[in-house]
């Protein structure tokens, strides 16, 4: 039989999001992209010593290597939230969530997601970006009124943008997709970059 022509062999390439995280594979599919969700098992590493893109790739990079698939691309993202460079990862319980909010109240801070795409060939291909979040001034019933609306053990800062963020965010410089917790454009070029186009699966 003849091989298939490039292009066709592009778009047979599996792609692979080795994330357990809701909000990614929404994002990713909302891109119309055709993927494989497997959770990765890696664990994260805190490094307080390392600078905060290097510290969310290098969490990607570990959590796409944790999930190995013949032939398939597979991708890994961190997100982190840092004020003034301190990173603020998913709080333990309600009153670290509580004080995390606290904190961030009425001030700016950076929503990092590192981004890993692990080629079929094993080459990593990491990336970062970077969006900027003001918070409104607020107080504890604010606060209150927030938990009993959203969940916010099993999001880095004690937040999601996507719930009913409006209660707490005044404005975004940069992504929102970036905040969530998948930089969708700026990953379907690295995937395209890659020879992968997801979206011609469709
Ligand atoms: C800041 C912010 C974070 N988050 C979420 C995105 C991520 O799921 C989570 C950060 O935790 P991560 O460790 O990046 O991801 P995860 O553990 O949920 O999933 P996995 O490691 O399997 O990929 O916080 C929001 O949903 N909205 C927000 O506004």
């Amino acid at each position: 039989m003849r091989e298939p022509p490039p292009k066709v062999r592009e778009a047979l390439m599996k792609i692979v999001l080795a994330s357990g995280s809701p909000r990614r594979r929404e994002l990713l599919a909302a891109a119309g992209v055709e993927f494989e969700v497997r959770p990765s098992p890696a664990e994260e590493i805190h490094d307080a010593g390392m600078a905060p893109a290097e510290l969310c790739e290098t969490n990607a990079e570990l959590k796409a290597r944790g999930v190995e698939v013949a032939g398939a691309a597979v991708i890994g993202a961190d997100t982190l939230v840092f004020l003034e460079d301190e990173p603020l990862g998913k709080p333990a319980d309600l009153d670290e969530a509580r004080a995390t909010l606290r904190r961030l109240s009425g001030r700016v801070h950076t929503v990092c997601t590192g981004v890993c795409v692990v080629a079929p060939d094993g080459t990593a291909h990491p990336f970062h970006e970077l969006t900027e979040v003001r918070f409104r001034p607020f107080g504890e019933e604010v606060i209150d009124a927030y938990f009993a609306k959203v969940d916010p053990l099993d999001k880095a800062g004690a937040y999601g943008i996507q719930e009913h963020g409006e209660m707490l965010v005044e404005s975004i410089d940069g992504s929102f997709d970036n905040v969530m917790g998948l930089p969708v454009a700026r990953l379907l070029e690295v995937l395209g970059a890659c020879g992968v186009d997801g979206r011609s699966l469709e």
